[in-house]
């Protein structure tokens, strides 16, 4: 066991249920050790204690106060409500992790009242140990406290430390990344099953794939494009298919994918600063 925090996730969603899964799988601290609440969700949490054995919060204020890690996992549209609900038992020994899509350092230090907060935007990869995650601290985090967070994260993936106006930039990328590439499996899934593969034979070859590629671009010095030009034979099939890629616009669809997810996330920050403020 490697952290020797307690931690309260405020929100036992999916984002909340993949860091769980990856910080368990990894041992890096005892599921009695993690405490869930949501808002109103209780069927949710019992399914998460059953399968996890993390505990559920009964006393709000007695596990806010044992609690040295406080993950902020809940909607955007959710987190003053969220913060209310912990506010009146917080202590000065706290450390608040957000998750949260949009909703910077600076918002959340004022609804909380100046505690420390890193944001970290990881992905739902965490639940197998492969996040791509990104850190930026609030201006009352120090060293230390960053220091504890990137252990954390780095037992379910990588980790990155940016400046915060980065962070919706990493979101559209790779916090939302994930999402794109199973939308290409689906795709590829479909296309398959109409050349007439069986499904569980495609899916497997995908899968394979996808993998392979992955490898490839991490273990080789190659970039993408060089690799992707060994696969292309001269008037062969891949430069066929790449050929109706580019037809569809592939290169200005994915553009405007990961640019149109990070301007949500500044979107949704704005949206949240100017209900907060007035
Ligand atoms: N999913 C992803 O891939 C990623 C998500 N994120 C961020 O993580 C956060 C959570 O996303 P995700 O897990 O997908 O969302 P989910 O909708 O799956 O989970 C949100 C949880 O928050 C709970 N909640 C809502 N209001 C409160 C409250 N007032 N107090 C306590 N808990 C509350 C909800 O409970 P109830 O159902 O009872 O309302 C729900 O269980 C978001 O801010 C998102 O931007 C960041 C990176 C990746
Ligand atoms: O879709 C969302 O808003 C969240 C943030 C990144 C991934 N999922």
């Amino acid at each position: 066991m490697l952290l020797t925090e307690t931690i309260l996730f405020v929100g036992a969603g999916s984002m909340a249920e993949a860091i769980i899964e990856g910080l368990l799988a990894k041992e890096m601290i005892p599921a009695e050790k993690i405490h869930i609440m949501n808002r109103s969700n209780e069927e949710r949490l019992k399914d998460l204690h059953h399968r996890f054995g993390v505990k559920i919060v009964e006393e709000k204020e007695a596990i806010v106060d044992q609690s040295t890690i406080i993950v902020l996992a809940m909607k955007p549209k959710d987190v003053e409500e969220g913060v209310e609900g912990i506010k009146p038992y917080l202590t000065r020994n706290k450390l608040f992790i957000s998750v949260l899509a949009g909703i910077s350092t600076g918002l959340l230090e004022e609804l909380l009242g100046d505690h420390p907060v890193i944001r970290a935007l990881p992905n739902t990869s965490a639940a197998v140990g492969h996040s791509a995650t990104a850190l930026s601290s609030g201006k009352f985090a120090n060293y230390e406290q960053l220091m504890k967070t990137r252990v954390m994260f780095e037992s379910i993936g990588t980790v990155v430390c940016v400046e915060e106006k980065h962070i919706d930039a990493v979101t559209g990328l790779s916090g939302s990344g994930p999402a794109y590439f199973y939308y290409m499996v689906e795709c590829m899934e479909q296309a398959a099953a109409e050349a007439g593969l069986d499904k569980t034979i495609a899916r497997e070859l995908i899968l394979q794939t996808i993998t392979g590629a992955a490898v490839m671009l991490k273990e080789t010095d190659e970039s993408a494009s060089v690799l992707r030009e060994k696969v292309t034979s001269p008037g062969g099939t891949t430069q066929a298919g790449l050929k109706v890629l580019e037809t569809f616009n592939y290169q200005e669809a994915i553009r405007e994918c990961v640019l149109t997810a990070s301007k949500r996330a500044s979107e949704i920050g704005n949206m949240y600063l100017h209900r907060i403020k007035s």
